[in-house]
């Protein structure tokens, strides 16, 4: 059977910057008056988009962009990555779906002005000025719209798991996990050049199977003020705990992961670099949605697989996984106390 061409944007619909990260820029969808008869819309104001006079592909979704970067791998072959490696691991009520669809001409550069605007406006964050949308790119991506703006009383959380587990190659008397480890040493290096340091859970407590642990840990999670309904569905989250079954099964990260192309490396990193976004409705009896995004294949090539050993080397060779730093006695990393002799056996 043909494959379906891909979905086109129509002319007529209008974005607004919702967030961006490193490599996307995401946008909510606006409706306004079209001529086109075949998208029919009608007037709305931001922060109230009637999805109803949206055309229906493009109802509940938002529209992810991709910037140029020094990667820059085409939307088309990152969205060929998700179905062909990452669709399989988990179910499709997990994932922040995504759907390629065709850009009108001069939309790139009508947005590349808006974002010189937001810089102007002060509303990008000053760590994403100078990034902009890839002009070579021909398709967008349609994501799951995981924000409650639609939904009032419902509040969305969003986090970053990480590594879930230990790192393999971490030295056996780590008394910091791989995540906390960099942190730390990424704050030693803030603090050097008076910058802002990172707090931020750690992700075994997260995973832990004591309550109490996940609880610690929704402290560093903003969105959600209700700290213990948000510790009982993630610690009873089935999604957590198989990203990071998922995570274990492609181990070969750390010192261990080959250098150069591997998928299993790119597997590895990306599922140790997503989001989890947890829409939580005000009814305590209405089902919760958990999801993960940002789960673009990571390109093992162009130096990041050496890269990453690098780090590990660094995260060992300077003491990091140790926590002998004098920066690093205050850690809220879940294994800080652990007597060697209790410690769960690193995976081999
Ligand atoms: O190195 P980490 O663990 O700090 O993770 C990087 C992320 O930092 P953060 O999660 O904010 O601490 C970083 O996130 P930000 O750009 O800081 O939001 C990226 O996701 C980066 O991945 P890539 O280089 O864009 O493929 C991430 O780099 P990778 O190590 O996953 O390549
Ligand atoms: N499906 C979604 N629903 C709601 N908000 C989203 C969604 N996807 C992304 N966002 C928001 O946009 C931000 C950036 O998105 P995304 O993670 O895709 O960018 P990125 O450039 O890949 O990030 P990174 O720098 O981590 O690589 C997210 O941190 C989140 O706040």
């Amino acid at each position: 059977m043909p494959k379906p061409a891909p979905l086109e944007l129509p002319e007529g619909v209008r974005l607004e910057y919702l967030a961006e990260g490193g490599a996307n820029v995401i946008y909510r969808f606006v409706a306004t008056p079209v001529k086109d008869a075949k998208w029919p819309v009608s007037n709305v104001t931001i922060n109230s988009i009637e999805h109803s006079s949206l055309p229906p592909e493009l109802r509940g979704k938002l529209l992810r962009l991709r910037k140029e970067t020094t990667v820059n791998t085409p939307y088309k072959e990152i969205a060929q990555n998700f179905n062909s490696v990452i669709r399989p691991l988990f179910s499709q009520e997990e994932l922040v779906d995504q759907t390629l669809i065709r850009l009108p001409e001069g939309l790139i550069h009508r947005y590349n002005e808006q974002l010189r605007l937001l810089e102007i406006s002060g509303r990008r964050p000053k760590k994403r000025h100078g990034g902009y949308l890839a002009v070579n790119e021909p398709f967008g991506l349609l994501i799951t719209d995981m924000t409650a703006f639609d939904e009032p009383g419902t509040i969305l959380a969003e986090f970053k798991p990480k590594w879930l587990t230990q790192s393999p190659s971490a030295p056996a008397l780590a008394r910091r996990c791989r995540t906390c480890a960099l942190r730390e040493m990424k704050n030693h290096e803030a603090r050097e050049v008076a910058a802002k340091e990172q707090r931020s859970f750690c992700p075994l407590d997260l995973v832990s199977e004591h309550y109490e642990h996940v609880f610690r840990a929704t402290a560093f999670i903003a969105g959600c003020n209700d700290r213990a309904r948000l510790a009982h569905i993630l610690y009873s989250s089935s999604t957590l705990r198989k990203l990071q079954s998922r995570q274990k099964a492609s181990g070969k990260v750390g010192l261990y992961g080959p250098t150069g192309i591997s998928q299993t490396t790119s597997l590895g990193m990306t599922l140790r670099d997503c989001t989890m976004f947890v829409k939580i409705p005000r009814d305590e009896k209405s089902p919760v949605e958990i999801r993960l995004g940002d789960l673009d294949l990571k390109c093992s090539t162009g130096g990041k697989a050496e890269y990453w050993k690098y780090i590990e080397l660094q995260l060992i060779d300077g003491g990091w996984y140790h926590g002998s730093h004098s920066s690093q006695t205050l850690s809220n990393c879940s294994l800080r106390n652990t007597p060697a002799t209790n410690r769960a056996p690193v995976q081999p």
